[in-house]
């Protein structure tokens, strides 16, 4: 929004809407999901970010996921100050397994007329042909994959994906990830300054990542959502 109108942008200069869509499990948030979707908002002239937590990440089975009305708080916690960014409830709210097909022609039906960019680390791109409906993503949006510390952006993988419909971006590497943050938490390590001050005080606040931290897994609600 700009101070002088109200309006976004695009709706100024009479252009289509440009909706960045920053998926992630955001178990916890941290600076690189953040410094990703404002390099990507600024490259490509986005009028707004939305950060969508999942419901229930079903590549991530083998392992513990937080509540996603956590996750989904401590997004609003880390994008509150930026008013560009806003966070969907979405994927939580979906019951079963997340997949971006869903979230993007949710997307769609609740914004209507926009062009959308998916924001997606390169981890993330090149396992994108094992998503659910992968053929039709490409239709619904625009990719942008984003470089990662200790991944390869333009690994063989990429390769396969249509070239008109992706875009790869290096951005400011933020050697950080939600793994390190949960275990350092678990070790009692700090992780002040890798995540946003809030999220160090709500992960305190809750508990999260402790030993024998009793939180309900995300996978003990599958098929009903979050909750
Ligand atoms: N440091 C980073 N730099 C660039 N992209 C990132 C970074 N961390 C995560 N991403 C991207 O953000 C999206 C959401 O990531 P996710 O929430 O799974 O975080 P993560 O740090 O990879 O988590 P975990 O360590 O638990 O697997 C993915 O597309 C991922 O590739
Ligand atoms: O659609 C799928 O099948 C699919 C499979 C794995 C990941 N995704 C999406 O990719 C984004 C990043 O996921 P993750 O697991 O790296 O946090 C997030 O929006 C997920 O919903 C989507």
């Amino acid at each position: 929004m700009t101070e002088a109108t109200g309006l976004a942008h695009g709706e100024e200069a009479g252009r289509r809407y440009r909706l960045g869509v920053m998926g992630g499990t955001f178990d916890p948030i941290h600076h690189g999901h953040l410094v990703a979707a404002s390099e990507v908002g600024s490259r490509f002239g986005l009028d707004e970010v939305v950060f969508v937590p999942t419901g229930v990440p079903w590549q991530k089975k083998d392992r513990e996921v937080s509540p996603g009305e956590d996750r989904y708080l401590m997004t609003v916690i880390a994008t509150a100050s930026n008013p560009r960014f806003t966070v969907s409830r979405v994927d939580i709210e979906r019951p079963g397994d997340t997949y971006t097909v869903d979230t993007l022609k949710d997307l769609c039906e609740q914004r209507g007329d926009v062009d959308l960019f998916f924001i997606t680390g390169a981890d993330a791109l090149a396992k994108i042909l094992t998503w659910r409906g992968a053929d039709q993503l490409f239709d619904l949006a625009h990719f942008v994959g984003v470089s990662r510390p200790g991944v390869e952006l333009n690994s063989p993988a990429v390769a396969h994906l249509p070239k008109d419909k992706i875009t790869l971006m290096e951005v400011p590497a933020m050697a950080i990830s939600s793994t390190a943050i949960r275990e350092r938490t678990r070790s009692g390590e700090p992780v002040w300054y890798l995540v946003p001050d809030g999220i160090v005080q709500y992960i305190s606040k809750r508990g999260l990542y402790a030993p024998g931290n009793d939180q309900k897994s995300e996978h003990d609600h599958d098929g009903e959502g979050a909750g």
